[in-house]
């Protein structure tokens, strides 16, 4: 089966819980988007799953075999909400340290193609924050945790991170969280909503409404 879940996840930090019970699943060909107010865990529940938190308890099976950490599989590919390749590396180099099966797909990107002996710091925050992006969706993983990569991109990069993400569904399973609940919604394949350190499925706007991720008045 390719799909992965997490279930039974629970987590505090310095005894303030943050995540009671929340079950995840994702398949390959879905997008998942997990919405929440901010500070709710969207983040917490990707890096345990990532593997880079370790959660007082949860249960992760990938492709049906237990695993502690994602990571360890090689199955994951996990974008975090900041910057994280070094600034002075220039797109060639980094295109391949972080792809292979698919970097003739990624080096058609005008992104890629035409900034190869670029430096990543160079490009501007917003094409930055693409270039990373795609980088998640283009490398090895089966399963791709995108947090918040929406998040200071004009609706035209945005549309881009879309259409990439569909050419690559057949092979691979996408998780986002974003603030741009609107475009979650309609992308999303599924959505669901942390809230009270617990999941909701959301299926429309009032479905935000009745659990107090919109102000009731905002449409
Ligand atoms: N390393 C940490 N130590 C202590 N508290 C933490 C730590 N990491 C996160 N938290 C707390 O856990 C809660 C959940 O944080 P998290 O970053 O997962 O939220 P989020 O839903 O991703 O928020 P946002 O939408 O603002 O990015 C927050 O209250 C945060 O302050």
């Amino acid at each position: 089966m390719d799909e992965f879940f997490v279930d039974s996840v629970q987590h505090s930090f310095d005894g303030r819980p943050v995540l009671n019970n929340v079950y995840l699943k994702c398949g390959v060909g879905e997008v998942v988007g997990v919405l929440g107010r901010n500070g709710c865990g969207k983040s917490t529940l990707l890096k345990i799953i990532f593997g880079t938190i370790s959660p007082h308890y949860k249960h992760l099976r990938i492709d049906d075999k237990i695993v502690s950490k994602g990571f360890l599989t090689g199955e994951f590919a996990y974008l975090s909400q900041s910057f994280f390749i070094p600034h002075y590396l220039k797109l060639g180099v980094v295109v391949k340290l972080y792809t292979n099966k698919y970097q003739n797909l990624l080096l058609k990107l005008p992104v890629f193609r035409d900034n190869l002996n670029e430096k990543i710091g160079s490009l501007s925050g917003g094409y930055r924050r693409l270039a990373e992006t795609l980088l998640m969706i283009y490398s090895d993983a089966k399963y791709v945790l995108l947090d918040e990569p929406f998040s200071q991109l004009s609706p035209f990069l945005i549309e881009e991170i879309k259409t990439n993400i569909n050419l690559m569904l057949s092979y691979k399973g996408f998780v986002i969280t974003d603030h741009y609940y609107q475009h979650v919604l309609n992308y999303a394949s599924r959505t669901i909503l942390l809230h009270n350190g617990c999941n909701y499925n959301i299926n429309n706007l009032d479905d935000l409404r009745l659990h107090g991720y919109l102000p009731s008045m905002l449409h």
